[in-house]
């Protein structure tokens, strides 16, 4: 219907304005683009679901989200996917691990202090008729 695809129209507004501020952070740089396959060749036999923040903004415009808690399931995503291919008590695997929980937690209280909640209350509802 015309008034819910206004509504989803200022969701990716939103998520794409989320997205870039994440995205632009050098703390979060590993997360910017897929793991490299050709690097990482064993990627996939652990990580059944990769994920990234650039695939995310492709999502948001291809209309994949329709509430921002489906984005954050997305985050949660690259976040857990870090915690498991990066599991050791090594300095570079520890470092990757906090990055990733920092990720996590700064998307969202992002979208906490940016996001009316009524707004997603309502995204939250189209979503589940689509
Ligand atoms: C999200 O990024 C990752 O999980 C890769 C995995 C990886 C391991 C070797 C090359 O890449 C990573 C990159 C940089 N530092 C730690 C881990």
């Amino acid at each position: 219907k015309r008034k819910e695809d206004y509504k989803l129209r200022e969701l990716r507004i939103f998520l794409r304005d989320i997205c870039r501020k994440l995205a632009s952070n050098r703390r979060f740089y590993k997360f910017t683009k897929p793991v490299d396959l050709e690097e990482v060749t064993d990627y996939l036999d652990i990580i059944k679901q990769p994920m990234d923040l650039e695939t995310m903004m492709t999502k948001v415009d291809m209309h994949k989200y329709n509430c921002a808690k489906e984005f954050l399931d997305d985050i949660d995503l690259i976040c857990a996917n870090a915690l498991e291919y990066n599991p050791d008590r090594t300095s570079s695997d520890k470092q990757i691990r906090h990055e990733a929980c920092s990720l996590r937690d700064h998307a969202h209280a992002l979208i906490d202090v940016e996001m009316d909640s009524d707004f997603e209350l309502e995204c939250q509802d189209i979503a589940k008729k689509r």
